[in-house]
């Protein structure tokens, strides 16, 4: 018998800093089950406002930086160093202020900027190095996928009405028409997305107000945050009260 899809539980903090201090807790705690377990901890990153809501963990003693596999939930086509690039972010934000190697972090290859469908590929073959064969797997089980949600209510790089959202096969999948540049990117697609044992989104600020509600109290618009409902994990929403102004839906006590 299948799971059914979790539903969202949504936290709300006071402000952008509460935010970032019960993000890291969570992060902690899902980092020291997986190792426990399985003495590693696979994550996904996001770009956008995400890496810098992960400022809590910087100079905490228990983060086993050395156990992290760091892959990214979209990737921008362009070199690592680029203002656009994800990667870059994380190493302006993250990487640079803390003890992670270098080899536990899976950038995209950037030899195969042209072509993108290698470029995506490339990745799933990274993901399948870490996750076992694809045979054996039919998807990888991320520990922790770290969630963005843009002002029309993408996530990844999966935007509203695009034909990627029915994407069921491919691990990792690519664009060249996103609407928000630059619009070539890969992305994680869904059936990845909702297979993670944990799926948490960040968004704070006032700009993030409709669309929460939105995404949070309609899920019937389909929206692209809305489609994140892992199957035998869970999903969960860190916001601010800026955020959260309008939604309606039903909120859980943050407990550390
Ligand atoms: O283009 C992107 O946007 C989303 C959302 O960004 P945010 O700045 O509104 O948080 C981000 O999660 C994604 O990784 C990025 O490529």
């Amino acid at each position: 018998m299948h799971a059914a899809p979790a539903k969202p539980t949504l936290y709300v903090m006071k402000n952008a800093d509460e935010v970032v201090s019960a993000l890291a807790s969570y992060v902690l705690h899902a980092q020291k089950e997986a190792v426990e377990k399985k003495g590693r901890f696979t994550v996904a990153l996001s770009g956008g406002s995400l890496p810098k809501m992960l400022r809590g963990l910087i100079g905490v003693e228990s983060v086993d930086w050395d156990k992290w596999q760091v892959y990214y939930a979209d990737e921008r086509a362009v070199p690592l160093d680029h203002p656009d690039s994800n990667h870059g972010l994380c190493e302006k934000e993250l990487y640079s202020k803390v003890p992670i190697p270098k080899e536990n972090i899976h950038p995209i290859d950037t030899t195969l900027l042209d072509d993108l469908e290698e470029l995506s590929d490339a990745y799933e073959k990274a993901l399948i190095l870490q996750f076992a064969s694809k045979d054996s797997a039919r998807f990888p089980i991320f520990d922790l996928i770290l969630l963005g949600m843009g002002p029309d209510g993408h996530t990844c790089s999966l935007f509203p009405g695009h034909e990627l959202l029915a994407e069921e096969d491919r691990w990792v999948a690519y664009l060249e028409d996103s609407p928000k540049p630059p619009p070539k990117r890969i992305t994680l697609t869904y059936p990845v997305i909702n297979h993670a044992l944990r799926v948490a989104f960040v968004a704070t600020g006032a700009g993030k107000q409709e669309m929460l509600s939105k995404v949070l109290d309609q899920p019937e618009l389909g929206l692209p945050c809305s489609r994140v409902r892992p199957t035998g994990g869970s999903v969960c929403w860190f916001v601010d009260e800026d955020a959260a102004a309008l939604v309606r839906y039903e909120r859980t006590e943050w407990e550390v």
